[in-house]
């Protein structure tokens, strides 16, 4: 369904002195239709920008990406425009996502505006809007509220809405739980599951959290210094890891349980 082959990014700076490094380091994967992969490793090992790639917010340096078989890799005007729609991302910090200006209702109205997803007659958009939160679990009475006004749980519901009514082929959930209480973990989790099963979408998951890793994905790619050093089942992976970067990072999270 989705595809990356080779896939590197190299970040240069400095004027005079000219340095580069490569983030993402010859990375070759795939997720299928309702599969979720996770991608776990130690901060900067180049999680987010190969999230940005396969979101096409960063331009890929080598290597090609696939969505259902097309090259994707450089596609633009209305191709990309296209990708943008079924390619979705749920952010660590929902508040950046929602303008805090705008009532609830408007922010997702926004969503189906923009794509055509329900025509201006106030009625439709009003029946898809209510049938949208209902789905995540909202109250008619949080629609006339801002983001201010809700739990951070609550906003990152109201983001799933907006990624709901979009119906996407492929979800990147960077670290989508991190900033919520644990008790809001496990819902918004239950929640993004059975969208999953609901809708079929593909998701790739990111997390430093293995507790979540391992309740939710189906395969897991281990990252360390920009290369993918282990991949496999959720099972293989944390029964029998073999690259030493896997081991002493089970080994750590083995004696935090
Ligand atoms: N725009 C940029 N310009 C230069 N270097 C960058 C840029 N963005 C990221 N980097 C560097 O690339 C490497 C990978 O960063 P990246 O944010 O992809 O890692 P990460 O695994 O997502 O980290 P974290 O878990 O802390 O979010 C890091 O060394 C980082 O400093």
């Amino acid at each position: 369904m989705f595809e990356v082959r080779n896939l590197s990014k190299v970040y240069n700076s400095g004027v005079i002195n000219k340095a580069s490094l490569k983030a993402v380091d010859d990375v070759t994967f795939s997720v299928d239709r309702g599969e979720t992969v996770g991608i776990i490793g130690e901060s900067g090992c180049g999680k987010t920008s190969l999230a940005k790639m396969v979101l096409k917010l960063l331009k890929i340096s080598s290597g090609s990406m696939y969505l259902n078989g097309e090259d994707v890799s450089s596609i633009r005007g209305e191709k990309l425009k296209s990708y943008r729609r079924k390619v979705q991302i749920i952010f660590q910090n929902p508040e950046s996502s929602i303008n805090p200006h705008m009532k609830i209702y408007d922010c997702i109205a926004e969503v189906l505006r923009i794509n055509k997803l329900a025509s201006r007659k106030s009625e439709d958009e009003k029946a898809l809007i209510y049938q949208l939160i209902s789905m995540v679990g909202l109250q008619q009475e949080h629609l006339n509220r801002y983001s201010w006004e809700l739990s951070g749980g609550q906003i990152q519901r109201v983001a799933l809405s907006r990624v709901l009514a979009l119906k996407p082929e492929l979800l990147v959930a960077d670290e989508p739980t991190s900033m919520l209480d644990v008790s809001v973990q496990a819902q918004v989790l239950t929640l993004l599951r059975s969208m999953q099963r609901e809708q079929g979408f593909a998701m790739l998951f990111i997390s430093h959290d293995l507790d979540v890793v391992r309740v939710m994905c189906d395969r897991v790619i281990v990252m360390f210094m920009g290369k993918i050093v282990e991949s496999g089942t959720v099972d293989q992976v944390f029964s029998h890891p073999c690259h030493n970067y896997t081991k002493s990072l089970l080994e750590e999270y083995e004696c935090l349980r």
